[in-house]
């Protein structure tokens, strides 16, 4: 198949996962965590599309970006804050990288510390992704994201490379440093396959000026994943 063809079907899988888990998860009167990216997208577009038809018209979103903020508002879906539902009822969102257990490399869009937050202010964490990314061990495809502070960061950088990280800054496409909602910057982390990720996460969540990290390890509940063979759900 071609790049054209693997895209145009990995778009119809994460579609396709994310309606399920929308109407699968997703009832009248929730507040509904929403994640960042391009599967969280469909589950935005589909929250809209029911409203259409008169549909969970009482369900609020809590955005993990401002992406996801103006595409939900741009849709009609209602929004709300953190502080205003400091619980959700669910959160749905995509991820990078997927082992086995459920855990998860997150943040390839920058949102890895408000999609934390949010997770973990979640009742239910409902995980929506195609078949392309599970992985028999985190690191095996991605890099982990490490949100620092800008001040002293190549003291960051060096820290990550002692743990055994090739170190990038990521940049944005006009090739200035990107920079996430809270205005840091992201090192993105080629560890190879890890076999530790709770020591590593434990490493990275006592460093000060590391603010976030996309390691999200024992938050994900539920697993969404559609490929060729279809729709699948998996619980933790
Ligand atoms: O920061 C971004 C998020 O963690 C996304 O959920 C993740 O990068 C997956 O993105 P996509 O659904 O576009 O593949």
């Amino acid at each position: 198949m071609s790049q054209q063809g693997d895209g145009a079907a990995t778009a119809r899988y994460k579609q396709a996962a994310a309606e399920w888990a929308v109407d699968g998860f997703v009832q009248p009167g929730m507040v509904v965590g929403l994640g960042t990216g391009s599967t969280a997208a469909f589950v935005v577009q589909r929250l809209a599309a029911l409203r259409e038809r008169g549909r969970l018209l009482d369900v609020v979103g809590v955005p993990t970006s401002r992406a996801t903020e103006a595409l939900a508002r741009s849709l009609g879906v209602p929004v709300s804050t953190l502080d205003a539902h400091p619980v959700l009822d669910v959160t749905l969102d995509g991820a990078d990288e997927v082992a086995p257990d459920l855990s998860l490399i997150k943040g390839g869009g920058g949102a890895l510390l408000r999609e934390k937050i949010v997770a973990q202010a979640s009742r239910r964490v409902v995980i929506v992704v195609d078949a392309g990314k599970l992985s028999p061990v985190l690191g095996t495809h991605w890099p982990v994201p490490v949100e620092v502070m800008s001040f002293g960061w190549r003291s960051q950088a060096r820290f990550l490379e002692s743990l055994g990280a090739r170190v990038t800054v990521r940049h944005g496409a006009g090739g200035e440093p990107f920079l996430t909602d809270q205005g840091n910057l992201v090192l993105d982390c080629a560890f190879g396959p890890i076999d530790a990720p709770e020591a590593l996460a434990a490493s990275l969540g006592a460093r000060a000026g590391i603010v976030g990290h996309g390691l999200f390890l024992n938050l994900t509940t539920d697993l969404v994943v559609a490929g060729p063979k279809g729709v699948e759900h998996r619980a933790r």
